[in-house]
């Protein structure tokens, strides 16, 4: 890390220490500390007669300028602030080391918000309607959940003035260009016959857009950052790091409380009411079936005794993307060397704008409904990140392109302008599942993907690398040189003309990249129903006083960006854990 990003934009320079000593009990455990576990942990403790304790297995976020400059995020890929989990090789994908996808994953206090690329983005009114409708319960409806983004959202700027937006919560949410490439996109998009939407989290989502970021003044908000510091002096909150839960603990039929690792030590904490798992999809599959709720099969393989046979692990959902990669003429993006370039640090030192304060370089969504109904019910299966940075060594290690691709490619890191634009299946048919490999909690869960598992999957990503192609041919591209990127081809892919559908079928079946948003793992639905893990009150199924609050809850993968999704129904799940009637639905 350069030493220029010594400035420092901790904005808690008290430093209020974190609990150090543990009670024996609690009203409430919260495992994970991530998108959903700051929110509830701090919503709990707003309630003074509760004891609530908080279980991160990662450090503390604060005093991490990597945590808190958006760009320099990147560096934490495959630092220790990264589970970094592989999925099962699957001998398709030969243009990915080891045949593997890494999934990035935050293991620090704030979870995948310390580490994500900030994007703000709500998702359709349809996929809520369609949770409300599965599940039997109307709170989860559009109108219903939109209280709880508002409840959450802090909204700066002229999204204060929508009443789609929140203005006083503690989730920051800022919009705003760095860079002057998205004019340029935004223009191009609508020569190419799209429209422009002000708003992806106000009426409708389809369109192109600037982005909306959980970000203040520059600097990024992750739900520790918004939720979690400003409850740490709250003496019914304690706060656990480098704690790493191994298993709930289960006496006849009832969560009673967790065990963990700490250092070499294990520890056990009862819990007076609840145990809430809020590990992520992948930790908290990987802690219900360590504690004998799972497929009756696949724990009696183990040996593991089974206290309720559930589906858990099974619909993994997530939103896959290929990239199609071209280059500009004009410095009107971020580069490499911005990292370093003293006028980029002293201005965002001095303003907290400019390239630095660009997370990943990701400044437009284009979201799109490919059908006549989707594009008249507003509900997107296409969706694209607008990333004004060009491909270079460092994004395709953390994309783990094999050696070869990376050797082939590597004149890019001298080339300066370009941009990328990322393809992605919002409203995948394939489904995967979560196992455990053996019983030993530290080892690695077998993730299996089934990416691609129908055609359908791979045509949304061919329709979006045409319309990408489209997009670069319109004037408004053309007159930055744009043009597409040829050398940026797997080399096996490189025998099909260049942009011939089979060259980019080939592209796509051999790299498919994942944009980290693993869910639906231990779904939510309604009784009765032997593929749903959770009540519509994200109880889990057969077992007293245990809950799970993260992305394993959706039923069905929301169609953008899943941050803001899972604050919302951490808010929601705080009322009904502390037996608070649901907000009222909005008239929007
Ligand atoms: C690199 C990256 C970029 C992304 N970009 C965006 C974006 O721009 N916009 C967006 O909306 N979404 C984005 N996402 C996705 C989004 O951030 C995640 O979907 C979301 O944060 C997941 O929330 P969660 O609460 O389910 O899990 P997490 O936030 O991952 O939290 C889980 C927490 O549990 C802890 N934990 C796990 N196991 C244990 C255990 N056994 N004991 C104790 N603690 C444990 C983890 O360390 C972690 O802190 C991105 C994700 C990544 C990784």
């Amino acid at each position: 890390m350069p030493s220029f990003y010594s400035i420092d934009v901790n904005d808690d320079p008290v430093k209020v220490p974190l609990t150090s000593k543990l009670r024996a009990s609690y009203d409430y455990i919260v495992v994970g500390s991530g998108s959903a576990g700051s929110v509830l942990a701090s919503r709990l403790s707003e309630d003074p007669g509760l004891q609530v304790l908080l279980v991160e297995a990662g450090p503390d976020d604060r005093g991490r300028t990597n945590l808190q400059v958006p760009l320099a995020g990147l560096t934490t890929f495959d630092s220790s602030l990264d589970w970094a989990f592989q999925t099962i090789p699957d001998s398709r994908f030969q243009g990915l080391k080891d045949n593997v996808n890494i999934w990035r994953a935050g293991k620090v206090l704030g979870g995948s918000s310390s580490i994500n690329a900030m994007i703000y983005c709500r998702g359709s009114r349809n996929d809520f309607d369609r949770w409300a409708n599965y599940t039997g319960d109307e709170t989860w409806d559009y109108r219903h959940v939109l209280s709880y983004f508002i409840k959450a959202e802090g909204a700066q700027g002229d999204l204060r003035e929508s009443p789609y937006h929140g203005k006083s919560g503690p989730l920051s949410v800022s919009r705003g260009a760095n860079v002057e490439f998205p004019n340029v996109f935004l223009k191009a998009a609508e020569e190419a016959g799209f429209q422009r939407n002000p708003d992806y989290n106000g009426e409708h989502i389809l369109g192109a857009s600037y982005i909306q970021r959980t970000q203040l003044n520059g600097e990024r908000m992750s739900t520790s950052r918004a939720y979690l510091r400003p409850a740490l002096n709250r003496p019914n909150l304690d706060v656990v790091v480098d704690a790493y839960v191994t298993k709930v603990i289960i006496r006849g039929g009832r969560a009673v409380g967790v065990q963990m690792m700490m250092g070499s030590e294990l520890v056990t904490v009862d819990a007076r009411l609840e145990v809430i798992l809020s590990a992520g999809a992948v930790g908290t599959s990987k802690l219900l079936l360590l504690s004998g709720i799972g497929p009756f099969g696949h724990l009696e393989s183990l040996g593991i005794p089974v206290v309720a046979d559930l589906p858990v692990g099974q619909n993994l959902q997530d939103h896959l993307h290929q990239h199609v990669t071209f280059k500009m003429n004009p410095h009107i993006g971020v580069t490499l060397a911005d990292f370093t370039n003293p006028f980029a640090v002293l201005g965002y030192a001095l303003f907290k704008t400019g390239p630095l304060a660009t997370a990943y370089g990701v400044e437009a969504h284009f979201i799109v409904g490919l059908s006549p109904e989707d594009e008249a019910s507003d509900w997107p299966s296409l969706g694209f990140e607008v990333l004004t940075i060009p491909s270079s060594t460092i994004v395709m290690k953390a994309l783990n392109y094999d050696a070869d691709t990376i050797r082939e490619l590597s004149g890019q890191d001298k080339m300066t302008n370009g941009f990328q634009l990322l393809a992605t299946v919002l409203r995948p048919k394939s489904r995967g599942a979560i196992y455990l490999q053996s019983t030993d909690p530290f080892e690695e869960p077998l993730i299996q993907t089934n990416y691609l598992q129908y055609d359908a999957d791979v045509d949304v990503l061919m329709k979006g690398i045409e319309i990408a192609h489209r997009i670069a041919e319109t004037p408004a591209m053309q007159a930055i040189g744009a043009a597409p990127m040829e050398e940026f081809a797997y080399p096996p892919c490189k025998s099909y003309a260049f942009n011939s559908s089979e060259f980019w079928r080939c592209q796509i079946q051999s790299r498919p990249v994942s944009i980290y948003h693993p869910s639906g793992t231990s779904k939510m639905g309604p009784s009765g129903d032997p593929t749903a893990v959770l009540d519509s009150q994200l109880r889990v199924r057969g077992v007293e006083g245990l809950r799970v609050v993260d992305a394993s809850v959706m039923p069905w993968i929301t169609t953008c960006n899943l941050n803001a999704p899972i604050i919302m129904i951490a808010e929601k799940a705080a009322d009904m854990i502390r037996g608070l009637p649901p907000l009222s639905p909005t008239d929007l």
